[in-house]
């Protein structure tokens, strides 16, 4: 079992870090190899997606992400900017599926930015479209008829975009409590009527789900008045990117949510896939051990379970966050005091 690490910039490395301990403590017998992503790698090699950390990751099992992202490289051609790894991993990958599961762990609901009430229902996962949208479309700068300089970005999905990433989320729904909503802006776009279009189209095909939609910004709403409404929330790229910052201040804190990114490729021990905390590489915390790394410690166990097989080691990493949270070792970012290195310390201690 290999696993390529991709630490990335910012506090990227110093979440991984945490995480990559809580694997090597469970001695499961996998080979860990990492290689530089983003800014640090542009630094390093003169491309955010260097052809060896790209080899890397195709040649492993599955990926650990931790994040990208670098003030310094925001005047950079866009090809050439760090988020444009990630972009590339999960394009040339075909890591079409994104799983952002939120839930308020016991001990956390007065955390939530909601009324610790509303926020204890909160149990949902977001599948979000991860390989089109408006993400992938064509773009540029162009003069316009007036003479003004004008920017632009082409939203598009076809039918077989939408189709397998509805399966995805039905599928879902089946092991979970049978709900989808599916979230899209059908009133106004016809990107998203065709979305809309094909979701009904898949639904027959999974009688025992509940399916309902919802508009993106009615949805936005819902999500605070009232969370526990929702089991799995189906959506397109951009959407899913912000309704999923959204449901993290729901259950806490940024620091707390993991995801999945899963194609169709099997490997010998489970489905590939890249795992990553949902929040990016916080410049304004970085290197001063303020990071929450529960989240990308959550990927990892995200990783097990889906890409290796190993169910059981990853509950054993979920419990073990669990128990952390519920003795009250908490980062800034929930009210808390602990550093990144001692929560990795509380987990490991709780295994
Ligand atoms: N997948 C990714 O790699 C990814 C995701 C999102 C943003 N980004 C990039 O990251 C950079 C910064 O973006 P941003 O500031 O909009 O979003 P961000 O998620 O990096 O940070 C937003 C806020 O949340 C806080 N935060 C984030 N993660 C935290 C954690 N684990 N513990 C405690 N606090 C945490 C930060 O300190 C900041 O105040 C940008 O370059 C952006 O493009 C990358
Ligand atoms: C960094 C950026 C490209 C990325 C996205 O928009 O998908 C991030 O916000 C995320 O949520 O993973
Ligand atoms: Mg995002």
């Amino acid at each position: 079992m290999k696993i390529a690490v991709l630490p990335g910039d910012g506090i990227g490395p110093e979440v991984t870090r945490e995480a990559v301990r809580v694997i090597e403590a469970l001695d499961l017998g996998i080979e860990l190899s990492e290689a530089p992503v983003g800014g640090a790698a542009y630094k390093a090699k003169g491309h955010p997606l260097p052809p060896e950390t790209l080899a890397l990751a195709q040649a492993s099992d599955a990926i650990l992400f931790g994040a990208v992202g670098d003030p310094d490289c925001d005047a950079l051609e866009r090809h050439l900017r760090p988020e444009q790894a990630i972009l590339g991993l999960r394009k040339a990958l075909t890591l079409f599926a994104n799983l952002r599961p939120a839930r308020v762990f016991a001990g956390l609901e007065g955390a939530s930015a909601l009324r610790p009430e509303i926020a204890a229902a909160i149990d949902l996962v977001i599948v979000r479209e991860l390989n089109g949208d408006v993400y992938f479309g064509e773009k540029g700068f162009r003069t316009n008829a007036a003479g003004e300089r004008e920017g632009y970005d082409v939203m598009s999905y076809s039918t077989s975009e939408v189709e397998r990433i509805a399966h995805i989320a039905f599928r879902t729904a089946m092991a979970r409590r049978r709900r989808v909503c599916s979230v899209d802006k059908a009133n106004v776009l016809e990107t998203s009527q065709l979305w809309r279009d094909v979701v009904i189209e898949v639904a027959k095909g999974y009688p025992e789900v509940a399916l309902e939609h919802m508009y993106v910004d009615n949805a936005a709403m819902q999500l605070v008045r009232n969370p526990g409404h929702f089991d799995v929330v189906l959506t397109g790229n951009l959407f899913g990117d912000i309704l999923s910052d959204q449901a993290s201040m729901c259950v806490g804190s940024i620091g707390m949510l993991a995801s999945a990114s899963l194609g169709e490729r099997q490997t010998a021990y489970g489905t590939f896939g890249l795992y990553e905390p949902i929040h990016g590489s916080a410049p304004d915390i970085a290197g001063k051990g303020l990071a929450n790394p529960m989240a990308t410690i959550l990927s990892a166990a995200m990783l097990l379970r889906h890409s290796l097989g190993q169910a059981a080691a990853a509950d054993r990493i979920e419990a073990a966050v669990a128990r952390t949270l519920a003795d009250g070792i908490l980062g800034r970012d929930l009210g808390g005091t602990a550093g990144t290195t001692e929560i990795g310390d509380a987990v490991l201690a709780r295994l």
